[in-house]
């Protein structure tokens, strides 16, 4: 009777019990391939025993050993015939068990080559050899829908052996080969698996003491064999180590690593020397099984399994605060940021933002998320303890800026960054952080940065924040602007400060997915916020209170950015496309303004409502029958403050004033004069013109008249 060996399964390589004419080719070298070959034969498989008949050096050529070996299956009622024929010619193999068996019944390929010593031989027998009969099998296992194929490598292979380097080679190679076809296979039930055997066997016989060779036998090899050979078995891809009675299975294993390639770090070799340690670290190591899972590519570890700060630490690590950072700057900073955010010389409304020169010159209120950005780029993220992130991976979520006080053009500014929040997305995670910057102590901006880390999430976390993005109204937009960034956006923008390669080293982003360089997210929110305040509040800085946006999508430098605008009370909402493509790139994002308030020249401009109303309170002062006769003309109720919502502009130049928006329309001629040098103080920026109007300093003297057009005559303006 034969044995039923190791494991007791009724048939191995069979589908049903019904059916009976499998095929085996088995490659003998009268140890394993003997073994398998009976144990297969024994459960009903029609059985190719193939061997070359060679001695260990791959010399002569005899059918002897084949022969016994289908004798045997013979002499115990099995189907089996021999075959001679080299492996490098699979086809005619498999062509052998045609003739045969008359078809090829469910296929198993059991390669099993043992051979040492030339070059030329290993490679051809075992890598090309298992190549080619795999090859001539593989059309009819696609065929009949199952198919099990057992690579034989050896520990030589994997591990490396003294004086084996070619037959190391050789033997890796079968396991890579191994690797692919578990992948193409296995959607047509063709699994393919690989197994380093320690057995005795007449090559190893000669170099193994012979105590060592029978303890290494055959039978205790087959059985694993058999298994994965069997329909049931559903295992595909793998490596297993067996003999001597034991079977296990080994597999990759990846350290975290350490990400050397850094926003504003480059990657030296003295990096990675430094970072020897994390990089060999094995402390949480990830089994990597897929090609997908390769770090370069790509798909960082975090893409197969969470990272493990954001599963274990990022609770210990909410509400730890960044080293606090220092940014000294002054208006060549503030030019290289309007110009990075697309101002121009082309227009004139865009000069105060460009010229330090002019009397009005300002910042643009967005530039005040860049002294908090340094506090992240300079090793901000990076200094969180194990929170070793994939730069590649990292994405500009979403932003949030409130001011309390106005941007100064130049000083120092101290930024403290804390982190908020971390959020489980799904499909990444993200990092809040809070960053309060100040100038001399005093509160000057808040900005909530996140960070989106691609592939980071289902770690288990909260999924909500506190600064959520707003939808527009379900209307026409008030106001749509449409502006063009240029081919050299980002490189002009990353000159402020965000050092980040991924807008542009095409390698960094291609690492990142992208097909090119993306323009910063910051960059298009620049965009956005100057379109509001252009629109909205007359390009006064002072007006600016807070802005939110969610960046939906990227920006490609050279595209054009369509803002839409909404107005609601002194909220804007912002809702930005890219035009050529409809995509919409910021989504939920909103501006909140200040009353206009604040007198301030612009451009010889004098501009406010304050002025106005204290205008009205002069007129008031000058005599109650001019206020009557105000009244009663325009219906207006000149009031000791006054009373208007108008827009009011004293051009400089002509000495005129106009009121451009009346409450009740119309318009009112004054004319008043102001002691010249009161008026010079006033141009030349030591006089606040709102106090020196309250302070009574810039006094209005002379005659207020009413007529049709209200005008202010500027006293020897002329001459100034
Ligand atoms: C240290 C330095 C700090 C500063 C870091 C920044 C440095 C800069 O140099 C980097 C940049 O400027 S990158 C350029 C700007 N950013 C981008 O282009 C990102 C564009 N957005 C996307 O691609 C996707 O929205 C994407 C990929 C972000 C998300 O898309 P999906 O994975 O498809 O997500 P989705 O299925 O739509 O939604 C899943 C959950 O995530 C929320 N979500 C979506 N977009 C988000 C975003 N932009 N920010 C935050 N959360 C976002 C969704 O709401 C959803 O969560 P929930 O179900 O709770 O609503």
């Amino acid at each position: 009777m034969w044995s039923s060996g190791a494991i007791a399964l009724e048939k191995v390589g069979h589908r049903a019990p019904a059916e009976s004419s499998n095929l085996t080719v088995v490659f003998v070298s009268t140890g394993l391939g003997r073994e398998y070959a009976l144990a297969f034969a024994e459960r009903g498989a029609s059985v190719v025993v193939n061997d070359l008949g060679g001695n260990a050096k791959g010399g002569g050529k005899s059918s002897a050993a084949a022969d016994k070996v289908v004798e045997e299956i013979r002499a115990k009622g099995g189907k089996a015939v021999a075959n001679y024929d080299s492996v490098e010619d699979g086809e005619k193999l498999i062509q052998s068990a045609l003739k045969e068996f008359g078809r090829i019944g469910e296929c198993c390929v059991i390669y099993n080559g043992f051979l040492f010593v030339f070059q030329d031989l290993i490679h051809r027998i075992h890598l090309r050899g298992s190549f080619l009969v795999t090859r001539a099998a593989w059309d009819h296992m696609k065929k009949q829908k199952f198919g099990r194929i057992i690579m034989t490598t050896s520990a030589a292979g994997i591990y490396g052996n003294f004086g084996q380097s070619n037959y190391s080679a050789a033997k890796l190679g079968l396991l890579g080969l191994a690797n692919t076809l578990a992948i193409e296979g296995s959607k047509h039930n063709i699994y393919c698996n690989t197994i380093a055997p320690v057995a005795g066997s007449r090559l190893t016989e000669t170099v193994m003491p012979p105590d060592l060779v029978a303890s290494l036998k055959p039978e205790y090899v087959a059985p694993l064999v058999l298994w994965l050979c069997h329909e049931q078995c559903q295992e595909n891809g793998g490596l297993f180590e067996v003999g001597a009675g034991w079977v296990g299975k080994l597999r990759w294993e990846r350290s975290q690593g350490q990400i050397m390639r850094q926003k504003s770090r480059p990657m030296t070799p003295e990096a990675v020397r430094d970072q020897w340690d994390k990089i060999c670290d094995f402390t949480d190591a990830t089994k990597p099984t897929t090609i997908q899972g390769q770090h370069a590519l790509g798909s960082i570890t975090v893409n197969i399994s969470p990272n493990p700060w954001f599963r274990k630490k990022r609770a210990l690590a909410v509400g730890q605060k960044l080293p606090v950072s220092t940014f000294n700057f002054n208006h060549t900073q503030c030019i290289l940021y309007a110009l990075g955010v697309g101002m121009s010389t082309k227009d004139p409304d865009h000069l105060r933002f460009l010229y330090e020169g002019h009397p009005d010159f300002s910042c643009l209120p967005t530039f005040g998320v860049i002294p908090s950005q340094a506090a992240m780029m300079d090793g901000g993220l990076a200094s969180i303890p194990g929170l070793n992130i994939d730069f590649t991976q990292v994405l500009h979520g979403e932003q949030y800026l409130e001011f309390y006080r106005p941007l100064p053009t130049s000083g120092t500014l101290t930024s403290e960054a804390t982190i908020a929040d971390v959020l489980d997305k799904g499909s990444g995670a993200v990092i809040l952080l809070d960053v309060n910057t100040y100038s001399g102590g005093e509160l000057i901006c808040y900005n909530q940065f996140s960070v989106f880390v691609v592939g980071a999430g289902r770690f288990g976390g909260t999924r909500t924040s506190a600064k959520a993005p707003l939808p527009p109204p379900k209307r026409a937009p008030d106001a749509v602007v449409t502006d063009c960034t240029t081919r050299d956006q980002a490189a002009l923008y990353r000159l402020s400060g965000d050092w980040n390669p991924l807008h542009i080293d095409p390698g960094f982003a291609a690492m990142g997915g992208f097909k090119a360089p993306i323009l910063h997210g910051l960059c298009s929110f620049g965009f956005a916020a100057r379109h509001v305040l252009k629109q909205f509040a007359n390009n006064d800085p002072s007006r600016f209170k807070a802005i939110k946006v969610r960046f939906a999508k990227p920006v490609m430098p050279g595209q054009s950015l369509q803002t839409a605008m909404w107005k609601e009370g002194s909220r804007i909402h912002i809702e930005c496309k890219v035009k050529e493509t409809s995509d919409v790139v910021l989504s939920g994002a909103y501006v909140d303004l200040h009353q206009a308030r604040q007198p301030s020249f612009t451009g010889g401009r004098l501009q406010s409502d304050l002025v106005f109303t204290e205008i009205g309170r002069r007129i008031s002062e000058v005599g109650p029958e001019l206020v009557k006769k105000v009244n009663a003309v325009f219906g207006w109720e000149i009031t000791k403050e006054g009373k208007t919502a108008a827009q009011w502009t004293i051009d400089l130049k002509n000495g005129a004033g106009s009121l451009q928006k009346g409450p009740y329309g119309g318009k009112v001629d004054v004319t008043f004069t102001v002691a010249d040098e009161d008026f010079m103080e006033v141009v030349q920026g030591k006089l606040n013109p709102q106090k020196a109007f309250f302070s009574g300093k810039l006094k209005v003297r002379g005659n207020i008249m009413l007529s049709q057009k209200l005008e202010v005559i500027l006293k020897d303006y002329a001459k100034l």
